[in-house]
């Protein structure tokens, strides 16, 4: 019986990268967690612990303070395959970057942005997953936990019944999801904020506008506006949690429900993903490699 090593990868998960700039009195800050993970010849540490060529975690995370003091940080993506080119060398020959940046807004203060006082924005982060291989890089970014609802326009009706089925059909429901989204970048020279934001939107617009008949139209919907508006997106996949918001029976009290008070549950929740992409995309390579999530 021969026992060999398998696909592996080691880094630093979830470095948190806090930056101020203090340039002017009016401070800007970024708020981010980055994940590094190295991959190529690492036999010998796995097989009789000779780490000679084992980039500690530990480096690999300082590496990560260092350069955001070396230069600004900018956008994520630009962060990542910095980083990840820096650790790709001699016997490390891919290396994953994973980000997520958490935003904050100025505090109002006598009904103006306060210079150096924050709050969170919500639970949403813009993520980016670069993945580098040699001298070949592939952008991956998207978001997690945006957190949307539509109290009318939307329809779920003509499944199949059986005796197991207990769902009534309805015209008329709440539909509300948490949107992760991971969107695959093709060619070079791309405005990744400017995409990002017009990704976004196009995301919004689409789930406010759409009348559903199933979070799966929903969720195509959503992913073919944005292959049409943005070429620089070869593919996009989904990943939306169906936030059921239940009719509370108010019969017991004498009382109609028009459609006015729901039990918003928590779990369990269905759970629609899906890929939309265009067929010209070009080759995702190495772009899903490991992962997580999708
Ligand atoms: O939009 C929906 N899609 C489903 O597949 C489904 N299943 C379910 O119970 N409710 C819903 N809603």
């Amino acid at each position: 019986m021969a026992i060999t090593l398998g696909p592996n990868q080691y880094g630093k998960a979830e470095v948190r990268l806090v930056t101020v700039d203090r340039s002017t009195p009016v401070h800007e800050i970024r708020d981010l967690t980055v994940s590094t993970s190295l991959r190529g010849d690492l036999a010998a540490t796995h097989l009789h612990g000779d780490n000679a060529g084992v980039l500690a975690t530990d480096t690999q995370k300082n590496t990560v303070y260092a350069f955001a003091k070396e230069s600004p940080v900018g956008e994520i993506e630009d962060f990542a395959l910095r980083l990840g080119r820096r650790f790709v060398r001699g016997n490390i020959t891919g290396a994953r970057i994973l980000i997520d940046e958490h935003a904050w807004q100025r505090i109002p203060v006598d009904g103006k942005p306060h210079e150096h006082s924050f709050s969170r924005a919500g639970d949403e982060k813009r993520t980016t997953a670069v993945t580098v291989d040699g001298d070949r890089a592939w952008v991956v970014s998207g978001l997690r936990d945006l957190v949307v609802l539509k109290s009318t326009g939307s329809e779920f009706h003509g499944f199949p019944r059986d005796e197991y089925t207990t769902l009534p059909e309805t015209d008329d429901r709440i539909l509300a999801t948490a949107v992760t989204a991971r969107w695959r970048y093709q060619g070079s020279g791309i405005d990744w904020a400017n995409s990002f934001g017009e990704i976004r939107r196009l995301m919004l617009e689409t789930f406010a506008t759409l009348h559903s008949y199933s979070l799966q139209q929903t969720l195509y919907a959503m992913g073919e506006a944005v292959l049409r508006e943005r070429p620089e997106v070869a593919e996009i996949r989904l990943s939306l949690p169906n936030k059921h918001h239940f009719l509370v029976d108010l019969t017991p009290f004498g009382l109609t429900n028009d459609n006015e008070v729901f039990y918003a549950a928590d779990r369990p929740y269905g759970l629609i993903e899906g890929t939309v992409i265009r067929d010209d995309a070009e080759d995702a390579g190495l772009a899903w490699h490991t992962l997580p999530a999708f």
